[in-house]
């Protein structure tokens, strides 16, 4: 290609050099194997189509909705190649910025770009995001159970299957329920009826709970594993304080969700009484989210991922800004994040410099079948695999054979009545 010279017009030569790849649909398919998902399909004039994870548990159809009737016919026309350029046309055009259903939106589309991206390269996702930065994806389980017994006796297990990380969430004494404990050790899926279930919590039940748990996994496990927690929002600052100062002796890689973090420098507090490593963000959906936590280096992790948090393009920007401030990652990966936002996730985790952990909440062979996938697990790491694109697709007619059920996350109140955090 003729390089323009200094007096041509280079925005011609560029419009007339960059290779167009057209979108000609964009379609959302909304499916419940189990649970539901919801995914973006994009499709171009070269026969090539990317998918993306739309999937915002407990609000599935308003981020459907938002796609089909504010983004698709936006799309269409658009050179499939500039995926900076569409984000931004998102981000910025939605006038609204911001919030779970708007970057939940815009992930599904930036996710599909790459695919397609990809798909028409002939490369790995991961291979375009500057290739692999380490051999493979160090993933977490999920061990649980009624009491400390059973949850160490579910980490053993976890262990056996070669996990190198595990996370540990039991039963507490004198509570019905709590987060994190399903009925089958293995598929958890909180958003387990059509309107809330309302929980009682007691955070005093909770905290003397959770010393005994670790102690009892350290004796059992010893200390070749890693150990995490997470305690889902539920604590204030001092609690979060306590709790990770009593843990400091059973060395946890990190306390998760320690506390509401809408006030980021609540972290502050926390940070003042314990070493214990701090993870948040899987609620959060920018940077913005996320900015004094990494700057002041209140966290050790940011949970932030693929799905929620405005797709591979804004969740890079996100790593590479923690990485400015010794933040590491650490990838929601829960069962209400399909496959899809699965393997673009693997892909991101084995490209960028300061990858922490990925957690992996196994899905259930009913949703595999449905999200045909390359992306594989030994020895307690994951790889994307080198499929062009993400390597995973939709099987749409399997998926139609699971329609929508409307199913809610469950909400928290004190012993006393008082409305409290899930
Ligand atoms: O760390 C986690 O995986 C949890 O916080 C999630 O299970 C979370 O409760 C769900 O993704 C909510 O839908
Ligand atoms: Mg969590």
């Amino acid at each position: 290609m003729p390089q323009p010279k200094p007096d041509e017009n280079a925005r011609a030569w560029h419009a007339s050099a960059a290779s167009k790849v057209r979108i000609t649909g964009a379609k959302v398919i909304v499916t419940c194997p189990g649970r539901n998902f919801v995914t973006l399909k994009i499709e171009t004039d070269s026969g090539v189509y990317g998918v993306g994870d739309a999937t915002l548990n407990g609000r599935e159809l308003a981020v459907a909705s938002y796609l089909t009737d504010h983004v698709n016919d936006c799309l269409i026309g658009r050179d499939a190649h500039r995926i900076e350029d569409i984000w931004q046309f998102l981000y910025r055009g939605a006038y609204w910025r911001r919030g779970p259903v708007t970057m939940a939106a815009i992930a599904a589309v930036d996710t599909a770009l790459w695919d397609i991206k990809g798909k028409l390269a002939g490369l790995p996702v991961y291979q375009l995001l500057g290739g692999a930065a380490r051999d493979g994806v160090m993933v977490y389980g999920h061990a649980n159970g009624a009491d400390v017994d059973e949850t160490v006796a579910n980490a053993l297990h976890y262990k056996e299957l070669g996990y190198k990380a595990i996370r540990l969430q039991s039963g507490v004494p004198g509570l019905a329920s709590t987060y994190g404990v399903s009925r089958d050790r293995y598929f958890y899926e909180p958003a387990d009826a059509r309107l809330p279930t309302e929980n009682i919590w007691s955070t005093e039940k909770y905290l003397r709970s959770v010393p005994p748990l670790f102690e009892a996994a350290r004796k059992a496990l010893g200390w070749d594993v890693h150990l995490l927690h997470d305690a889902h929002h539920r604590l204030t600052p001092i609690e979060a304080g306590r709790l990770g100062k009593e843990l400091e002796p059973y060395r946890p890689f990190w306390l998760e969700d320690a506390t509401p973090a809408e006030n980021q420098a609540n972290f502050r507090l926390i940070r003042q009484h314990t070493t214990t490593p701090l993870a948040v963000g899987e609620i959060f959906n920018s940077i913005w989210d996320a900015k004094q936590l990494i700057e002041e280096q209140l966290i050790d992790y940011i949970r932030a991922t693929i799905v929620h948090a405005g797709g591979i393009s804004h969740l890079r920007k996100l790593a590479n800004f923690a990485d400015l401030h010794n933040v590491r990652t650490g990838c929601h990966g829960a069962t209400d994040l399909s496959p899809v936002c699965m393997a673009a996730a693997l892909h991101f985790d084995l490209s960028i410099a300061n990858f922490g952990v990925q957690e992996y909440m196994r899905h259930t062979a009913e949703t595999d079948a449905v999200f045909p996938h390359h992306y594989r697990f030994a020895d307690g790491m994951m790889h994307p695999g080198d499929a062009p694109g993400l390597g995973v697709d939709i099987d749409e007619a399997l998926a139609a054979q699971y329609p929508y059920e409307p199913a809610s996350l469950p909400v928290n109140r004190l012993e006393d009545g008082t409305m409290f955090n899930w």
